[in-house]
């Protein structure tokens, strides 16, 4: 038995949810690209969940079922309400989570119906408690849910205490819609096994977050602002890049396990950066990404991956770079739940081998005669 370091190009599932083939992402078959230009953020959710776009009737449904579940227990706002000001968002988000559980008298319903229940709930519920833990955390009332408004403009509404503009509402559902799935990613993985298990879905979801938030994975978007503002300014680029390069440091936002010839997502990030940068007549963020792009690409042959642009894109909607990660999960929550739901369809538990690597023919010895 011979490991295989980081599980590289070994399939571990079946699944008809989506696909990367020669650098093409497909959900249930639709083109990314396509689904980026003309879907919103709940038709890919429902397409991700139920294998179909929705008609206008299922649509509408979901909408409604959206608008229904979005509030939170009070006592999960008291519980954020106790946690440290200066924690980790994902890491409050992942307790948060793991709380909604204990007021889900459905929790541990495995029926396929529930879950599907469920899988609306969690969706529902997350911009919820990622706008409540914002609020908190700069010492507001968290503002309560809108009826009626799509998930972009509900979380914006509800971070900002104030409607928000049609260009932000239209650029965060876009970011959503590129970030919902992406075949057997990091925590996508970690849902699948913990669920395998049979446990529950908020057991996969938390896992899921867990393995979301390190910056080889959905965290890179927050380090990826970090970067730029240690940057600063487009003059520093170079020196910055070159001297990372050199010292052989990751440039964060660059690289991918499976896309060696760039990332599809990123087109449409870096255009949306562009765009709201020009809109806002202050196109620095986007100049300097653009910069960095040029030379980590000529430099190390690496292109950016979907978290690169996402954070000048982020930062332009007035956003703050701790809720960069807690975003990616509001959108891949689907994804998450899509899996989970098409896992206990087809279940088995995931057990994998250890090549051992450690040493062999030990013979007890009593403590008193140890060195
Ligand atoms: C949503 C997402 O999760 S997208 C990914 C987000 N993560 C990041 O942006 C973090 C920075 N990127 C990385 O750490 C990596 O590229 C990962 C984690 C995304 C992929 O990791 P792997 O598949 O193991 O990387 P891979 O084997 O292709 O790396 C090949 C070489 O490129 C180097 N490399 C890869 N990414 C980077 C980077 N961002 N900066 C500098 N060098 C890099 C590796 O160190 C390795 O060098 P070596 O052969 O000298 O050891
Ligand atoms: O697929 C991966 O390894 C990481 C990624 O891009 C994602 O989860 O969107």
């Amino acid at each position: 038995m011979t490991a295989t370091k980081g599980l590289e190009g070994i399939v571990a599932a079946a699944s008809s949810i989506s696909s990367i083939v020669d650098g093409v992402l497909t959900y249930r078959g639709y083109n990314i690209d396509d689904l980026a230009q003309n879907a919103s953020f709940e038709e890919v959710a429902y397409l991700l969940w139920f294998g179909k776009l929705p008609n206008d009737a299922e649509l509408k449904q979901l909408q409604q079922d959206l608008s229904n579940e979005a509030t939170i227990p009070d006592e999960v706002i008291q519980q954020m309400k106790s946690y440290p000001k200066d924690t980790n968002t994902m890491a409050a988000l992942r307790s948060a989570v793991s709380a909604l559980a204990l007021y889900d008298g459905e929790a541990d319903d495995m029926s396929r119906e529930a879950n599907e229940r469920k899988a609306v709930r969690l969706q529902a519920k997350l911009p919820t408690v990622i706008a409540a833990l914002a609020r908190i955390r700069e010492g507001k009332e968290p503002v309560a849910p809108l009826a009626g408004v799509s998930i972009a403009e509900n979380f914006l509404y509800m971070l900002r205490g104030e409607k928000p503009d049609e260009v932000s509402v239209k650029a965060l559902d876009q970011a959503l819609v590129l970030h919902a799935d992406h075949e057997l990613n990091a925590s996508t993985f970690a849902a699948r096994v913990t669920v395998a298990t049979l446990s529950d879905i908020y057991s996969g979801v938390t896992s899921a977050i867990g393995a979301l938030k390190g910056p080889l994975h959905g965290g890179a978007n927050e380090a990826v602002m970090k970067m730029l503002n240690e940057i600063g300014s487009i003059e520093n680029v170079e020196p910055y890049i070159m001297n990372k390069l050199e010292n052989r440091d990751k440039i964060m936002g660059f690289g991918h396990r499976v896309y060696k010839n760039g990332d599809p997502r990123a087109k449409h990030l870096q255009k949306m950066s562009r765009e709201l940068g020009e809109m806002k007549g202050d196109t620095q963020l986007y100049d300097m990404s653009v910069k960095i792009d040029d030379l980590v690409t000529s430099q190390k042959g690496l292109r950016p991956n979907v978290d690169f642009y996402s954070a000048s894109v982020y930062t332009q909607l007035g956003i703050n770079h701790e809720l960069f990660t807690p975003i990616f999960a509001i959108s891949r929550v689907s994804g998450w739940t899509a899996h989970i739901l098409e896992q206990y369809e087809n279940n088995r538990i995931i057990r994998p081998r250890a090549e051992y690597v450690g040493q062999t023919d030990q013979k007890y010895v009593p403590v008193e005669q140890r060195a």
